[in-house]
């Protein structure tokens, strides 16, 4: 039976180098026997709505071409459909965290090439309201700052434009009081960031997280107290190093996602 696969590209991810491969992973995804489809996103929520079409069409495989960000879009799309496709991720953006934490092989001719021979692997989403996420969730004002990192400062300084934004936001000490239902357990706490985790990689440092695994079925929950700057810096570095389940105050445990 023919079998059949969606490529999506996002030529805004990373570098914007994905065009300059869409021959490649079309001749391999041919040589492999697939019909191919490609289509290419404009816009926010594209991916999400080609991924659903690809699920509903009962596609084998969809070919990821792009950053975290597209590779969210399309695990929203496919997440509540009856019919799953496989994903081949080309990681193509600026941080490719999950891609890293999948240990999806990064220079990209070796991650189109993985198609030739795949092995599968599946792995752990969460959910908050309606969304699903497969890396991680950050909750405060560090978080929010995260958010005002330009195209531009992630295109010249990749993970570390995201920290330079957060560290700015840590030495404002902005504290919020979070209620933790965890387990059997209820905690009110006051955080400077709360970080759930899925996987073990955290702003593209493989290992940050290094007891969690991408299906070990369960969200890891660390709450971030307020913190002198010594202090901020041991975790920087226990995030770079691997080490975080170490900082067990900071650790309030875990929980089947
Ligand atoms: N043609 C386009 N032009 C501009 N933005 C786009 C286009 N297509 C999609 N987008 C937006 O790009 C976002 C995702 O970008 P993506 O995460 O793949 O790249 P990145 O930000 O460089 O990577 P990373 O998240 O790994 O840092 C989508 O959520 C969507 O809003």
């Amino acid at each position: 039976m023919e079998k059949h696969a969606m490529i999506i590209i996002n030529p805004s991810s990373g570098t914007e180098k994905s065009i300059q491969f869409k021959q490649d992973v079309y001749d391999i995804l041919i040589e492999k026997d697939y019909s191919v489809t490609i289509n290419e996103t404009k816009k926010e929520n594209d991916a999400k709505n080609f991924a659903i079409q690809a699920s509903k069409d009962a596609f084998d495989l969809i070919t990821i071409m792009g950053g975290d960000g597209t590779v969210n879009e399309v695990i929203n799309g496919i997440a509540e459909q009856e019919h799953r496709p496989k994903l081949h991720i080309i990681p193509l953006g600026t941080v490719n965290n999950f891609a890293k934490a999948v240990e999806i092989p990064l220079k990209t001719q070796q991650a189109i090439d993985v198609i030739k021979d795949p092995t599968e692997k599946l792995v752990d989403i969460g959910k908050i309201n309606n969304h699903y996420f497969m890396n991680l969730v950050n909750i405060g004002a560090i978080a929010e700052a995260t958010y005002q990192v330009t195209a531009e400062q992630k295109s010249k300084l990749g993970s570390l434009a995201y920290f330079i934004e957060g560290l700015k936001k840590f030495n404002e000490k902005d504290i919020f009081s979070v209620k933790i239902k965890l387990n059997e357990t209820t905690q009110e706490l006051d955080a400077m960031l709360v970080l759930i985790a899925l996987t073990d990689t955290f702003g593209g440092f493989k290992n940050a997280v290094s007891e969690a695994d991408i299906n070990d079925g369960y969200l890891h929950v660390f709450v971030f107290q307020e913190m002198s700057t010594l202090e901020i810096l041991s975790i920087i570095t226990s995030l770079v190093n691997g080490q975080l389940k170490d900082q067990h105050t900071f650790n309030i445990g875990k929980r089947r996602a």
